[in-house]
């Protein structure tokens, strides 16, 4: 279980903003929705534990993540929380299957091959595994990248406007793929987006005035 409590950030000198209290129950999926400056990032980025908010309590499975060293902190996150950017930010020197054994390393986790593959085929991006970023369509890249947030079973899935950039075929099968990818590691889903396309595919959102 997630829970943000009464949590509030202000920018250098900038006004504070004030997220409501949110707790999120394990496996749900809920929609993050809000225009354009409302706050999104921000709060995926406290909720990940990349930006300590000025005030405020963030609890992830009981651990108060913001009260962990940040060597410990960015451990708790390899571990726990996956990741899916707009852009996938993939290592363009390694292959497919190196990127992914980097994401278990970051999280100090033996290299699992088995779990690769078993990723990749689940994303239908078995074959590509020994190939180069450039050598993938963007469609591809973005599964790679739902293939690395889920290498380590997280019990968080986050994602950051997955689908602004795409057209309505490949947004909708990307958000189905999260989906599914959320159901078969028992991973909770958060889906930041201004993109109203995706509304209708969530019960549970969380708005951001
Ligand atoms: N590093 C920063 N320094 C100062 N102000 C910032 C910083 N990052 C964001 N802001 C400001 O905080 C507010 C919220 O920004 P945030 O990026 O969280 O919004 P968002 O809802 O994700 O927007 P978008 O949908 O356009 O990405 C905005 O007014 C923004 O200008």
């Amino acid at each position: 279980m997630i829970s943000i409590q009464s949590v509030a950030h202000r920018y250098n000198g900038s006004p504070l903003i004030s997220f409501k209290d949110w707790q999120i129950n394990d496996g749900e999926q809920w929609l993050l929705l809000g225009d354009s400056g409302s706050g999104k990032t921000t709060l995926l980025h406290i909720l990940t534990g990349i930006l300590k908010p000025e005030q405020g309590e963030i609890t992830l499975n009981g651990t108060a993540i913001y009260n962990l060293s940040s060597k410990k902190l960015d451990q708790f996150r390899g571990r726990n929380i996956g990741i899916i950017f707009q852009k996938p930010h993939l290592i363009k020197s390694l292959t497919i299957s190196e990127n992914l054994t980097l994401a278990q390393s970051f999280a100090n986790l033996p290299q699992n091959q088995g779990r690769i593959d078993e990723v990749l085929t689940s994303l239908g991006i078995a074959d590509k595994k020994k190939s180069y970023p450039n050598e993938l369509s963007q469609g591809q890249l973005q599964r790679v990248s739902i293939a690395r947030a889920v290498i380590n079973k997280p019990t968080l899935l986050i994602a950051d406007e997955p689908t602004s950039s795409l057209d309505d075929k490949n947004a909708a099968a990307v958000l189905s793929l999260l989906m599914q990818q959320s159901d078969i590691n028992r991973a909770t889903l958060v889906v930041a987006t201004h993109d109203k396309r995706v509304k209708d595919a969530f019960t549970n959102t969380y708005n951001l005035a």
